[in-house]
């Protein structure tokens, strides 16, 4: 990396999984606070693991680890440690998803998950001036019985839920396998977004615009194999909320110099960048920005359009929008 100061530019971000920003600390902090003993002598030991093949590879140590987590402190302090490095960061606004199911199959209950995260995002635009919105996702590798059980145990807590979403391992669980649980939760008034085209095919993005009808699409790398979907996806201004640190970890794309990123941007295509689990990736949001920037040599006016797409494809109010998209614009670095 170059050594020009990291870009805080003001940004939203809307593809972060809170349970990816687990760092190895707070991991051993709360697997000792809670009697769990973790299949690593040290922190470092465990970082030592963070190499992946693909996107299973990452899951299976994700889900593992998030055994340490178990009551509603726990899932405040997590929230807590990502909303003062995203600020750090220049995020303005976040847009977290949370995998219920991956806490209520240990016995972790939905409320606990929501109440403890909801305790330190109501504090959040005091504490680190930051607005927030809450994504549940459905695990796509569990049943669509599952996902719906799942929204219904959410039901009293939807006020809290601005968006559903769908996560984990996408190849051989089309979005179409959640036709029923996305039309409940539009029903109720939900945003609808989906992990798409980040291993699957291009296919599996025009299920998540055609059969769940969602807002965004996360991911949606592969759009670019399809030409008909790229034009799709321009016309309509369909935010793509893109990972590159990510994408390189996952072994998507092997080096971040091969990253599509400028292509999609001079397609047309509403891109976003976002930093999807920064603890096991390598960075943060603005280090997102600052590995494109200097792999991909982007100058500071492109820098400010995937600032400003990213509070376009956020789940705001006009009034707010503006105000955010009027703080980019006075950003000089
Ligand atoms: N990059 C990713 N893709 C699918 N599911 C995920 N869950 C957490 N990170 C994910
Ligand atoms: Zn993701």
């Amino acid at each position: 990396m170059s050594d020009l100061p990291t870009p805080s530019i003001p940004t939203a971000e809307l593809h972060l999984h809170i349970e990816g920003t687990l760092e190895p600390e707070l991991a051993f902090a709360l697997a000792q606070r809670n009697g769990i003993s973790l299949p690593y002598a040290s922190e470092d030991e465990l970082r030592g693991a963070y190499s992946f093949t693909d996107l299973q590879s990452f899951l299976n140590l994700y889900y593992a680890l998030m055994a340490v987590l178990r009551t509603e402190d726990d899932f405040a302090e997590l929230a807590h440690a990502y909303l003062a490095r995203a600020r750090a960061q220049g995020v303005r606004h976040a847009e977290i998803f949370f995998d219920p199911q991956a806490h209520t199959v240990r016995g972790v209950s939905i409320g606990t998950v929501i109440d403890g995260l909801s305790r330190a995002l109501d504090e959040a635009p005091q504490t680190y001036g930051i607005t927030t919105r809450l994504i549940m996702c459905f695990l796509r590798d569990e049943s669509a019985q599952s996902a719906l059980t799942t929204f219904e145990a959410a039901r009293p807590w939807l006020d809290r839920i601005a968006a559903v979403g769908l996560d984990s391992a996408e190849v051989g669980n089309p979005p179409s396998k959640f036709r029923e649980v996305f039309e409940r939760a539009r029903d109720a008034g939900l945003k609808c977004v989906a992990h798409a085209g980040e291993e699957g095919p291009p296919g599996y993005v025009w299920e998540a615009l055609d059969v769940l009808g969602v807002d965004r699409i996360d991911h949606g790398v592969r759009c670019l194999e399809d030409a008909d979907l790229v034009a799709r996806l321009v016309a309509e201004q369909v935010p793509l909320t893109v990972c590159p640190l990510s994408n390189v970890r996952l072994r998507v794309h092997e080096r971040l110099a091969d990253h599509p990123l400028r292509e999609m941007l001079t397609a047309g295509l509403l891109v976003t960048v976002n930093s999807d689990d920064p603890a096991y990736f390598g960075g943060y949001v603005g280090d997102n920005y600052t590995a494109v920037r200097d792999a991909l040599g982007l100058d500071g006016a492109t820098l400010r359009t995937l600032a400003r797409n990213s509070f376009l494809a956020a789940f705001i109010d006009e009034e707010t929008r503006a105000g955010y998209l009027a703080e980019v614009d006075a950003y000089g670095g």
